[in-house]
Order: structure tokens, then sequence, then C-alpha cells
């Protein structure tokens, strides 16, 4: 870019009401240097930001957003003059005193201007994010109902969740024959794996409050392929005036095969859920996740377990091996991850080296297995670099259980946070629960 002539430069005034304009933008604008450290800031930024800065100033923004995004530090590096490094993107954040905590989400754009000096634009979307979520549903569910009259199967199902109405198109369309189907609960339809007992209920629940319950996944025909499908759950009669026979309808479910919009569907599902780095879910899914489980707790209690993981001495993996090494780590304990678990669980990245787990219906003993088995994975498989560098890492772990105590996710979180401090303080590579004493790392 050519340097300004003189006559093209900004007169004093000029630049003073040009600043005078930015300060009184209505969007968040902060500019800083490549570390993250604030040299101008106008006033919507400060007061989105003043609520993440607890307790301190509002001295450097990655310090300040770094919990909802990571690798932000990473990606601010990057980048010639005037280039687009960050596009809008949604940090999903918490704020506000402890106990009432409520979500923020902040859209971030952020624009390397020249060497040394970085602009970020901040925008408030919590409220559309929660509006877009709505009606991401209600077009699933029109979608579902309007169209697609020849890939659909509606089946009858009782109060309980178990087929009770079946119909020739639903033999056709999945290959299960009405015998061996009526009386079954629906979870049948889905593959195995992606689906318990419990989420059926919760799914009937959600029908019942809210006129209908959409999902889609992996789903199964009689002969054991799988295809991508969508499930509708609708409620049905419900006439409590006259007690219903056992088998009598209580919903409907339309199972549709919508493969074709299956690879779609993924990409806008992984943009939007996922990790940059490591491909598991970021930090808003793993929130959404654990509040729609803590909900579903406080309606009816059953096993929840939390695991959260943090890489241990992993600013020394980086400081020896070099940051893309480190990262090399991150993306290996990820794979780790998701292929020790069931596709009901919650793999997430909530942070810089920390990890989370969320395994539902998972009692003391099945999570703490998880949870060894995980860490021991993790210690026993070195990770080997392009350049043939080996790497040894090591996780600590800490587990605790949803307890009708708790009331609220957080709390699940801070006992989970309190046992992965006591693992780091008893020596790291241990899995501590939350509530019982640190064992030796071999112990358990
Ligand atoms: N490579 C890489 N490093 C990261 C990333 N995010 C955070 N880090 C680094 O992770 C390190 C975390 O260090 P600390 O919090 O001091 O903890 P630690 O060194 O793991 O020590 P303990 O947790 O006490 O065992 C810091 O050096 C961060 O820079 C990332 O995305 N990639």
């Amino acid at each position: 870019m050519a340097a300004p002539s003189p006559d093209e430069e900004p007169g004093a005034d000029e630049q003073q009401e040009l600043l005078q304009l930015l300060y009184a933008a209505p969007v968040g604008l902060v500019q800083t240097d490549d570390e993250g450290r604030i040299a101008l800031i106008n006033a919507a930024a400060a007061q989105l930001l003043l609520p993440l800065a607890v307790g301190a100033s509002l001295a450097n923004l990655f310090d300040l957003l770094g919990p909802a995004m990571p690798d932000l530090a990473l990606r601010a590096r990057s980048g010639a003059a005037g280039e687009l490094l960050i596009d809008g993107e949604a940090l999903a954040l918490r704020v506000g005193p402890e106990g009432r905590q409520r979500p923020l989400v902040l859209s971030l754009t952020l624009r390397r201007l020249q060497a040394g000096q970085l602009v970020a634009v901040l925008a408030d979307i919590t409220a559309q994010v929660e509006r877009e979520r709505r009606l991401r549903q209600s077009e699933a569910w029109l979608n579902a109902a309007l169209t697609g009259i020849h890939d659909h199967a509606a089946v009858g199902l009782d109060a309980a969740g178990r087929v009770a109405h079946w119909s020739e198109s639903a033999t056709r369309m999945t290959g299960f024959a009405r015998e061996a189907v009526l009386g079954r609960p629906a979870t049948i339809f889905h593959a195995g794996g992606t689906t318990t007992p419990e989420r059926l209920l919760d799914r009937l629940h959600e029908a019942r409050a809210d006129g209908w319950s959409m999902d889609e996944g992996w789903l199964v025909r009689a002969d054991g392929r799988r295809y991508w499908g969508s499930t509708m759950i609708v409620p049905v009669g419900g006439d409590d005036a006259s007690p219903a026979p056992e088998h009598a309808p209580g919903f409907s479910l339309v199972l549709r095969d919508i493969s074709d919009r299956r690879d779609a569907h993924e990409q806008r599902r992984r943009a939007s859920e996922t990790d940059h780095l490591t491909g598991l879910a970021n930090r808003r899914v793993f929130f959404e996740a654990g509040q729609r489980e803590v909900e579903r707790f406080r309606r009816a209690p059953r096993p929840l377990a939390l695991i959260l993981l943090d890489a241990d001495h992993f600013k020394r993996i980086n400081d020896r091996h070099g940051h893309p090494a480190g990262d090399e780590v991150l993306r290996h304990l990820a794979g780790v991850m998701l292929r020790s678990l069931r596709q009901v669980d919650v793999p997430a990245r909530i942070g810089g080296e920390e990890f989370a787990v969320l395994l539902p219906s998972t009692g003391l003993e099945g999570a703490r297995l998880v949870a060894e088995r995980l860490r021991r994975a993790m210690a026993a498989d070195a990770v080997t670099l392009a350049d043939g560098t080996v790497i040894r890492y090591t996780v600590s772990a800490g587990l605790a259980l949803m307890q009708s105590g708790l009331a609220r996710l957080e709390d699940l979180i801070e006992q989970a946070d309190r046992a992965l401090y006591a693992a780091k303080s008893g020596g790291r590579d241990r899995l501590v629960v939350a509530g019982e004493p640190c064992g030796d790392a071999d112990a358990g």
C-alpha cells in the first residue's frame, strides 16, 4: 500500500471527527497489537467486554476472549496487512457473578491493519443466536411436514414410545415387518450407539412440551444398513378424560430418509459446532449440551457424568517442540477421545489444553472406566511428528457425577474442576473422582 501524499492525509479536524465517529459507533471496535494488548477501544466495545474482565482491567483482548476461542492468539498472529483473519465468528461466553451467570454470544471480526496492528469488531448476538436456533427448528419441521411424500414413514407410538401402529409405507422404507416392531421402543429405528432409552423419553417429553421434537442422525433398516434420517415426534390425541387403552398411540413418529441432505447438513453443523483445531465439539456446544442434560436431570434424575481432562506440562511441550507440535498433541488427544467414546457422549475442547466429556446415562463406575481408559491410552500412545520426533504426553482428569444437591451445570463443572486440580497437585497423570481421595497414577 502506497503512503498517502501529504494533501491526501486527513487534517487534524478530520481525524478528530473520525475518532469521534468510531468512538460513538454502535458496534464494538478495539485496536490491539499482535499480542492482543488494547491500544484503543470505543464505548460499545468497553460495554461488551467489561463483564468479562472480572476484577481485571480491559488490558488484553485475547485474554478476555480466549476462553471462548482458544486459538485466537494463534490466528491473530497470521495474515498480511489488510487481511481478514476472523470473519464474524460467534464466541460463546458466560458472564455475571458466580451463581447468576448468563450466556453472552459475541460475534468477532478481526482484521490485520498492518504489522503489529489489529482491529476487532465486536457485536452482541446473543438474542439473534437464540432466534436463529428457534427458526432452524421450525424450518426443519416445515420441511419434514411439507416435502418428501414418498420417502417418509409414519409410525404410531404409545405414551411410552413403543410402536403401536405400523403401516405399509413404514415397511417399505425401513424393511421392518409389523410383527418385528409392534410393542418395541422407537429406539430400534436408530443405529446402534446413537441414542439411549432415556433420550427417547426426553424427546417424548419435549414433544409434549413444545408440540414436536425434531432430530437428525443415523437410522437403521431391518437389514442393518444405516441411513441418515430425520425423526419428528408429534403428540396425538392426549384426551385424558377417556383413559387410553394400553397401546393407544400417544405420539406420531415420522421417519424420513434424508441421506441426500446429509453432506450439506454435516458441513454446516461442523462449521458452527466444532473446534477449529481438533474437530471436537466447541465450548458453546458443550455448554448447550450440558445445560440440556442438567435440565433433563432435574426433570428425571438419572446418571450423568462429567470428565475434565487437561494435558500435563503442556507449556513444556510447546517450549521444547514448538507450537505446531503442541497442536499435533492436542489433535492426537482429541483423536483418542473420539475413538474411545460412544456417539451419545459429548467430547469437547473447552479451552487451550482443556477438554471435557459429558457422559449421559453413565454412573460412577462406568465413568471411572471411561476416564481411566482415556488417561491410559494417552499415556501409552506417543505422538510421532512428520520429522520423526516422538512426543509422549500425559493428562490429568477430574470426574464428577450429577447429584440432586448440584443445582446447575456450573456446580457440576466446579466439582470436576476441583477434582482435576487435585489430580494435578497429586502428581499429574491420574484421575481424581470428586469426593474421593487422590490415588496414584496406576492405582485405579
Ligand atoms: N500448541 C498449542 N498450545 C496452546 C494452545 N492453547 C493453549 N496452549 C498453551 O497451553 C499451555 C498451558 O500451560 P499451563 O496452563 O501453564 O499449564 P501446563 O504447562 O499444561 O501445566 P499443568 O496444566 O499444570 O500440567 C500454554 O503454554 C498455552 O500457550 C493451542 O491451541 N495450541
